[in-house]
């Protein structure tokens, strides 16, 4: 299972354009070595423009839920849509959106924790239902969003539920880059599951996002590692049966004691 992940430099506060880059990288890697799944960061469209999201968010997802779906279509790709600002009944939620190859969204996940650094719960609302896992090419996934990550139940969660993949799209800043690519061997190597993140460069109102994307394996071994400070596209693959091979090795699921904890 082939992945290509698109650590991406945004244009704030431009969905349009944000759309047309995404296509642009998508046709550049359908023409090299095609991956199984694309993956995108966090808030893609807008970026972390807050006080113009009223105007630039989506409703209801759309049009960038038709654009992911349509694309997925073309190409026969699953995705990993990364997450948008997306307006319901008036509230805003940072919301991610996955696709199968078909173009069908086959899960919807609105971040659970709003990250208070960047202001979010003045802007934002968190998601009020339990995180779940979906299914890509018969293999059982979970997603959460950036600041999700300090939060290792969810990643738990995930794991007993049956995932063996957890991607995690963010807009994570530079000053805490120790503390994204910890966490994320942490979780591999907890959960002994693979770990693709996509995060963003780039600097937006004195604040630069670190990049620093990563897959990391069920073992907690870095197989490929963004930069810290250029868009570029990060490729690795995931093999299912690694997890199982590593779960075996070392059972700390069925060591487990949850009763006492
Ligand atoms: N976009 C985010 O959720 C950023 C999270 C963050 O900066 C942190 O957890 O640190």
């Amino acid at each position: 299972m082939k992945i290509a992940v698109y650590q991406m430099e945004l244009v704030p506060g431009s969905p349009e354009e944000n759309r047309e880059k995404v296509s642009r990288w998508v046709e550049t890697q359908m023409q090299e070595d095609a991956p199984d799944i694309i993956v995108l960061p966090e808030m893609w469209t807008t970026s972390y423009v807050l006080e113009q999201l009223d105007a630039t968010a989506d409703e209801s997802s759309e049009p960038t839920q038709s654009y992911l779906s349509d694309l997925a279509k073309k190409h026969q790709i699953n995705i990993v849509g990364g997450s948008i600002a997306n307006k319901v009944n008036g509230n805003i939620y940072n919301t991610s959106l996955i696709f199968n190859r078909n173009g069908e969204l086959v899960y919807k996940y609105n971040k659970i924790h709003l990250v208070p650094m960047l202001n979010e719960p003045a802007y934002l609302t968190g998601g009020e239902e339990k995180v779940e896992t979906f299914e890509l090419d018969g293999v059982r996934m979970g997603v959460i969003i950036c600041y999700d990550l300090r939060f290792p139940e969810l990643a738990r969660k995930l794991a007993l539920d049956g995932a063996q993949v957890l991607f995690v799209v963010a807009e994570w800043p530079k000053p805490r880059t120790n503390h994204w690519v910890s966490l994320q061997i942490a979780r591999a190597i907890e959960n002994q599951m693979y770990v693709v993140s996509s995060n963003n460069v780039g600097t937006l109102d004195g604040v630069e996002y670190t990049g620093a994307s990563l897959i990391v394996d069920p073992w907690g071994e870095v197989v490929a590692k963004g930069s810290e400070n250029k868009e570029e596209t990060i490729k690795g693959s995931l093999n299912p049966e690694r997890v199982v091979e590593v779960r075996k090795n070392v059972p700390v699921f069925a060591s487990r004691v949850p009763d006492l904890y």
